[in-house]
């Protein structure tokens, strides 16, 4: 990078990051170069034995009241897998991925690794970049889409790892805007979907893509409550806040893209949820929606997991398992599409939103395949805020 860029970058840095706290009409899109000096790839983590599983359960549900029915139960689904999730060993590979990306590209940027809930810890990669002498840096969060679990849990997670490491006014900590409508995310999806068609008159040839097929595009459920506040308040997404309006923009733009899916009928569903039955999360769920097939007269599903970045426990054992074993009690052929992953467009895609940050690009000229997007780079005050826990601070977005 330029001195000239490196000049520059001081100046967007201190406007975004000393915002006060009444801006609340802050940029949207840094408009202004910025000369980051590595890239945070910052993830949930997972297990790795089966040693681990019961301190990362406790890591991810600390304070949260989860019952420990509940905390058995997923234990159960991790010790099937030997007590190892697959999520780490997918961020090595995309890790590998984004540092092949970028050396291609002849970026030279050295990509940190840290998680939410375990090693590598989050706290551990931050101290280590400042030791390496990073002082600024984006972050890359392996969640798409806008709600407290997704994206602002990242943020609060950032400035805790800042203050519990002492490094706080030492490192910056951007992060890209949420994804979900990029098109490097959207594209694998896209490619899934015609495959899966496919896949599904192949193996039933008499079938009616019309009106006995059905697509399934689904995510993570969240409490209604957190959902509700979703994305900025001013933006008026009602009961299923921006999380649900960006999940359905994503879902109409991965069918328009498909010929074969069209007149194919399709709807969002949920899974995954969990927290006590008296908690309303998004609805309706993937089972119960599978379980009705035969009566609406659909022989088959394509489920399409638009809310996950990798097939992490959630696809393996939610989709692959319970969501599979839903169609074979229904008496119905499933076929699951493929997670991004490390998906080559997905890859550059990432790579695209950390240059969009290096160069400034005006919101204008950025990427997007909906009308919800470019997403904000810098959050909304209150954007996200979790229903229950109440107000944390929160680094990349305006105050509060
Ligand atoms: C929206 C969302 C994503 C983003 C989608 C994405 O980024 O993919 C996500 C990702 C993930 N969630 C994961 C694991 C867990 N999430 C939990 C709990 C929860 N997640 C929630 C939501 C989300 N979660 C919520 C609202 C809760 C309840 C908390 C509460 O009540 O406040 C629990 C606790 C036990 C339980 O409740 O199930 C676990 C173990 C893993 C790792 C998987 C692996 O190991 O491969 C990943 C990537
Ligand atoms: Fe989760």
């Amino acid at each position: 990078m330029s001195e000239a860029t490196t000049g520059a970058v001081n100046v967007g840095q201190q406007r975004v990051r000393n915002a006060s706290p009444a801006a609340a009409d802050g940029p949207e899109h840094v408009s202004e170069p910025t000369a980051y000096d590595a890239i945070l790839l910052a993830s949930f983590g997972g297990p790795e034995g089966q040693e681990d599983v019961i301190p990362f359960l406790r890591n991810v549900t600390r304070g949260r009241g989860i019952p420990d029915e509940r905390l058995e139960e997923v234990a159960h689904h991790y010790r099937h897998f030997g007590g190892v999730s697959p999520i780490n060993a997918q961020n090595r590979e995309l890790k590998a991925a984004l540092e092949a990306e970028l050396a291609d590209r002849g970026i030279d940027l050295p990509v940190i690794w840290g998680n939410r809930n375990w090693d590598p810890y989050l706290a551990d990669a931050l101290r280590d970049a400042h030791a390496d002498g990073h002082r600024t840096l984006i972050a890359i969060a392996t969640s798409a889409y806008s709600s407290y679990s997704s994206c602002r849990q990242y943020r609060e997670d950032f400035a805790a790892a800042l203050a519990e490491t002492g490094l706080e006014g030492e490192l910056v900590i951007d992060k890209v805007r949420q994804f979900f409508d990029h098109p490097g995310f959207v594209a694998p999806f896209i490619d899934g979907l015609e495959a899966g068609l496919a896949e599904v008159t192949t193996a039933n040839p008499e079938i009616d893509l019309t009106t006995e097929v059905e697509v399934l595009f689904t995510t993570h459920s969240i409490p209604t409550a957190d959902a509700g506040k979703s994305g900025p308040a001013s933006r008026g997404f009602g009961e299923g806040g921006a999380y649900e309006a960006q999940h359905r923009a994503v879902a109409e733009v991965v069918m328009a893209a498909v010929d074969s899916a069209e007149g194919v009928p399709w709807q969002l569903v949920f899974q995954s949820r969990s927290g006590p039955p008296s908690q309303p999360w998004l609805e309706p769920d993937i089972n119960d929606v599978i379980a009705s097939a035969p009566e609406r007269g659909i022989k088959a599903v394509v489920i399409v997991p638009i809310g996950f970045v990798s097939d992490h426990m959630e696809v393996m054992w939610d989709l692959d398992n319970e969501a599979m074993e839903s169609c074979r009690e229904a008496g119905i052929h499933g076929v699951r599409v493929p997670t991004p992953g490390v998906d080559p467009a997905y890859v550059s895609g990432l790579v695209d939103l950390v240059i969009e940050r290096i160069v400034g690009t005006p919101g204008s000229a950025r990427p997007a395949t909906t009308e919800l997007g470019p997403w904000y780079d810098v959050c909304r005050p209150g954007c996200c805020e979790n229903a229950r826990l109440g107000f944390r601070p929160a680094l990349a977005g305006l105050a509060p």
